[in-house]
């Protein structure tokens, strides 16, 4: 059996990185686009937990779609003698994948809940199926409701340029894509101009992946280096700055990819709109700012080199966060499936998500 969610109504999703077959799990090794397709096939969770740390897998909805089908795939091939202990050891190997997207730690909550409600493996193995694809189909059409949203919210009449960071299409998702399936509901309308992707140093996830995505599905983009986008919105050539979260904090700060921050003093110096698309599994209400959000800083040699080949002084001092905080105050709307919140602050948000 292979599950890939099918869309409610009839919309393009885009190229998924998920795939379920029931006893193993498909993720299409996202560091090799564009130049290769390769699949790499899993049949537990310490291997879904190592494809997260590597970025074989990215993007914060993903990330979660993908660690529920290891807890799954823990219980289908649990050894039957003390199964409790080896699903439980498995939710703790995923958890400590990657520290920054919420959405890693909702999706294991909810697969934890089940876990623990079950009082035999063979209910354990397909509750937490279950389980998982409804983690999965749910995040589709969180997508989908977004774009809806979103395309209200923003109320366009002509078409108009947006330009947006990293990648967070149907690549980064259960399909269509947050940010990205705006972009996708605003060109299915006809309002799109064009798009500009950051390249989004240094994993360059909005020129392998976007502009690949984009350009695959024939929807405009125009890749420009990440340092581009001031002179890009003195142009005049954007009206909208649109991108993902990894975590959405309870007074409406934003944390996603390095750069993101960046882009909003850039917006709100240009009087240009910047808007947040996020499901709300990347909703943190326990966590009161960006400032408590532990943010993930890895190897400088993802400075240093690109595939082997040195940019930098060999074992040069190198900062490497790969996610920074956008204030709120800089944010003009956050859009998830559940509605918007406009000037996000503790007050909008708690109307939202209580
Ligand atoms: C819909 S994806 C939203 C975010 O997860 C995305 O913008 C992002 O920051 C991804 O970071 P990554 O390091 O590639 O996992």
């Amino acid at each position: 059996m292979t599950t890939t969610p099918k869309p409610s109504q009839e919309r393009a999703i885009g190229t998924v990185a998920i795939r379920w077959h029931g006893s193993s799990l498909e993720l299409l090794d996202q560091r090799l686009l564009p130049g290769e397709e390769h699949w790499i096939t899993l049949e537990g969770a310490a291997g879904v937990a190592q494809s997260i740390r590597d970025m074989v897998v990215r993007g914060a909805p993903a990330i979660g779609i993908s660690a529920a089908y290891g807890v799954a795939l823990a219980a289908r091939h649990a050894g039957g003698g003390d199964w409790k202990a080896e699903i439980k050891q498995a939710i703790r190997e995923l958890a400590a994948s990657r520290p920054t997207a919420v959405n890693l730690f909702w999706a294991l909550q909810r697969m934890e809940r089940i876990f623990h409600a079950c009082h035999s493996l063979d209910e354990a193995v397909k509750r937490l199926a279950s389980e998982a694809r409804a983690i999965h189909e749910e995040d589709l059409a969180a997508n989908f409701a977004m774009a809806d949203h979103a395309l209200e919210f923003i109320g366009a009449e002509a078409p108009f340029s947006v330009l947006t960071h990293c990648n967070t299409g149907a690549l980064a998702t259960g399909g269509y894509g947050t940010a990205l399936g705006v972009v996708r509901r605003l060109h299915e309308e006809k309002l799109l101009a064009d798009v500009y992707a950051d390249e989004t140093r240094p994993w360059l996830q909005g020129g392998r992946l976007t502009a690949w995505e984009l350009s695959r599905d024939g929807i405009p983009v125009t890749l420009n280096a990440d340092g581009a986008a001031a002179a890009i919105m003195a142009r005049k050539d954007v009206r909208l700055v649109i991108v993902g979260a990894d975590r959405i904090t309870a007074n409406g700060d934003v944390v996603n990819k390095i750069g993101t921050y960046s882009l909003a003093v850039l917006a709100r110096h240009h009087k240009v709109g910047f808007m947040v698309v996020a499901p709300s599994s990347t909703v943190d209400m326990a966590t009161a700012s960006g400032a408590d959000v532990a943010i993930e800083e890895r190897d400088g040699i993802e400075i240093r080199e690109i595939r082997g080949i040195g940019l930098a002084p060999e074992g040069i001092n190198v900062f490497n966060p790969v996610f920074d905080v956008t204030p709120a105050s800089l944010i003009d709307a956050i859009v998830t499936e559940k509605g918007v919140v406009h000037n996000p602050n503790i007050t909008g948000m708690q109307a939202l998500f209580g």
